[in-house]
Order: C-alpha cells, then structure tokens, then sequence
C-alpha cells in the first residue's frame, strides 16, 4: 500500500498506530506532525514515523489519509484547519478521540470539500502520555469503535477498516450519541471516580501524611487510570458534558442509597450491593482487550525471601517470555507475598504460567 498517511497529534495513539500501521504496511509513507516540537523529533529519532513536517499546511494537501491524534478539543480545531486547506480529492480523515458527537459533527463540514471523515475510538489505551509510551501491539484485541454517517460511501469505510486492521483491533460501528453514552458509563465516569478519590486521600494527606503512604493494592488498582493525561480528560469531559450530568446524577443516588445502608446498619443490603456487584463483575468478559481488561495478568505466591523476584523474572526471560509489567502486592514480613506480572498476549501468559508451575509456584488469573 503506497500511501502518504499524515498522522496529527504524535503520542501515545498517534505513536501507536504509526507503529502498526508500518508494521502491516511497510511501503506506506508515515508523516508526522506535533504542535510540541519535541514530539516530532523524538518521533522521528525512535523510527515510529518516517518523517515530520513542522508546517501542516505543506503535508495535509499531499495526504491520502490523515489520522487526528490530538486531545479532542485541539482535534477540532485542526478540522476547521483543514477546511481552509486544499485537500487531496477523496483524501480519508479519521480521529481516535474518545468522544464522537462534537467531532464527528465538525469533520462532517468536510464532505463539501470531496473529502471523507470517518470518527474512529480505539478502544485500549494507557494513563502514560507520550510518543515514547507508544505500543505496535497496543490495539490488538481491542474493540476499535467507527462511527460513520450516512454520507460515508461503503467503499471508504472498507479503504479505512483495511489500513486500520493492521491494528489486529475488532472493529464495530455506533452511532456518535451512542458511542458517547457507553464511553462516558464505561471509562469518563470511572475516570472521573479514580481522581476523585484520589483527591480525597490528598486531602486528608495534608493532615496525616501517613495515610498516603498506607495506600495499597486496592486504592491502587482503582486509581491507576488518575495518572492519565489531565488535558485529555479536560477535553473529554467537555466534550461529553450532557451524558456525563446524567451519569454523576445517578452516580450520586447510588452513593446515597449506600449511605443510607450503613445509617440504617441494615446488612442485608450492604450484603446484596457487594454481592450483586460481585456477580456482575464476575461475568465480564475475561481476557478480552478492551475498556475493562487491557492486560493480561497472573498473580504469582511467593514467600517472602531475597531474590525470589530475580528468580521469576529469570526464569520467563530464559523461556524468552516478556513481561509487560510487575507489581509486588502485598508483601509483608514472614507472609507470602503475590507478584502480579502482566503479558502482552494469552499465548505469553500460558506459557509463563506452565514454566511457573514447572518450578512449583502457585499461579491464578484474576476472575
Ligand atoms: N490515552 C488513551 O488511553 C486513549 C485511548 C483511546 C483514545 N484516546 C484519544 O487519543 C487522543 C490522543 O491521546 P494520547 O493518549 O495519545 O495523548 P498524548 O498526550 O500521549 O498525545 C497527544 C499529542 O497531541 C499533541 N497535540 C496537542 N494539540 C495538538 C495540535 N493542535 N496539533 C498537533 N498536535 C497536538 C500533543 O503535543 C501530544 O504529543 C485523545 O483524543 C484521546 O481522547 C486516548
Ligand atoms: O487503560 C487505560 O489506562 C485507559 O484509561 C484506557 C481508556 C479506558 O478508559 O479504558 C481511556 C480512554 C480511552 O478513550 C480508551 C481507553
């Protein structure tokens, strides 16, 4: 595939699908541009795109195809860039932004032009920021959302769907209001929840430091997501303002429900909402990429001895095994403790398992 494809916005989505799409098509032409010109460079110096161009009014004309991986807001403005610009006659443009409606309504303005747009989500991601955070594999298995208009013609959502399938993502279509509603249930509101308790441990840190420190497994395995960019969510939030009302509003009914279980002592219900919310989270998909479960994870026993971790990561590095990531969780004195290493893939989580327990540790996978 001989094409020039423009890539705007060189961070962590922009860097990743440069990655993919090269790898899946090596004779496409990858061209970057970054407001931050330290992006572009880096960009370029780490191979992820072919070449940069400091002035987007010189590379978008030439363009096929051209992906806007820019936070939404900054997206937006370089539709209405665009549209001043003379484009290439039936050149695609997509965007990877995490809300739809306000985009896809504003790239729409661009068919006049003998141009197509087509809004795009991919659904994987990672709270690290940057072109150096970029992941070739990072979509694979993922759900990748499309969100095109009726003035999409068939053939372009096809021409789209080939360059992106070197993303190894499942694609499938919504419309923009329905894609904003699932998203702000499913990743804006739980972003909004993860800072917000982070907020409350800081607060009450400034008074006792202490409690900050004590903050283990669980505050950090529901607070990861808080490490995130802050002008991308900035933008998401805007960006899906009515949706996200609606969802705080009832948000705060389930929390005031809760509260008035434990005024009320009434255990049974306290009982039935952990029990219930058990069960519905018991029954998601495992395993599966995507808005929930972006790694692949097992929980290894190990006692609480010198060099135990050297042993395990020796042992997957022998076997030529990468781990994506390790976390100790847990480890108090004279008790076992429970590393958590993360995979890259199904396949590369089986086998470390099957080498583990060759050497008699004890493994599980999260529920
Ligand atoms: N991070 C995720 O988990 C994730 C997942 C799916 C989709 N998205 C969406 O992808 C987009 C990019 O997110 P990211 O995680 O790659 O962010 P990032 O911070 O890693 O990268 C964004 C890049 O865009 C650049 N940029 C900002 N304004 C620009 C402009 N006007 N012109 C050119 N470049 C500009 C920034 O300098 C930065 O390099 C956002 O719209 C986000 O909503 C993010
Ligand atoms: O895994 C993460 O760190 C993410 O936050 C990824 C995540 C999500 O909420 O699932 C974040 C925003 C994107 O629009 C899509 C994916």
């Amino acid at each position: 595939m001989r094409r020039r494809i423009l890539i705007i916005g060189l961070g962590l989505i922009g860097g990743s699908l440069a990655l993919a799409v090269k790898k899946g098509y090596p004779d496409t032409t990858i061209i970057g541009y970054d407001i931050d010109p330290q992006a572009s460079k880096l960009a370029k110096s780490l191979q992820i795109i072919d070449s940069s161009v400091s002035d987007l009014a010189i590379e978008a004309p030439q363009a096929d195809v051209i992906i806007l991986s820019a936070p939404v807001e900054s997206s937006i403005k370089i539709i209405d860039k665009l549209a001043e610009m003379p484009l290439k006659q039936g050149c695609l443009i997509t965007d990877v932004g995490s809300t739809k409606q306000t985009v896809v309504e504003k790239g729409n303005q661009l068919f006049e032009k003998g141009v197509y747009f087509i809004g795009g989500h991919p659904m994987a991601g990672s709270h690290k920021t940057g072109v150096e955070a970029s992941r070739e594999r990072l979509f694979e298995n993922a759900f990748y959302i499309l969100t095109p208009t009726s003035e999409v013609p068939n053939s372009k959502m096809i021409q789209l769907q080939n360059i992106l399938k070197a993303t190894k993502a499942k694609f499938i279509e919504l419309d923009p209001e329905t894609h904003d509603r699932f998203a702000g249930l499913i990743s804006h509101l739980p972003h909004i929840i993860a800072s917000g308790l982070v907020h409350q441990v800081a607060r009450q840190g400034e008074k006792e430091p202490l409690v900050s420190q004590l903050a283990a497994g669980g505050f950090r395995d529901v607070t990861r997501i808080a490490s995130a960019s802050p002008a991308m969510w900035r933008d998401i939030l805007l960006h899906n303002r009515d949706t996200l009302l609606t969802m705080l509003a009832d948000w705060k009914e389930i929390m005031h429900d809760v509260e008035q279980m434990i005024i009320d002592e009434d255990s049974e219900k306290i009982f039935s909402f952990f029990a219930e919310a058990k069960n519905t989270r018991d029954q998601l998909p495992s395993k599966k990429k995507g808005a929930l479960m972006p790694f692949y994870d097992l929980f290894v026993d190990v006692p609480d001895h010198p060099g135990v971790i050297s042993d395990v990561t020796a042992l997957l590095a022998e076997a030529e095994i990468s781990i994506t990531n390790i976390r100790i969780i847990e480890a108090r004195e004279d008790i076992m403790g429970v590393l958590r290493l993360s995979f890259r893939s199904e396949e590369d989580l089986n086998l470390a398992k099957e080498k583990l327990i060759d050497q008699m540790y004890d493994t599980y996978e999260a529920p």
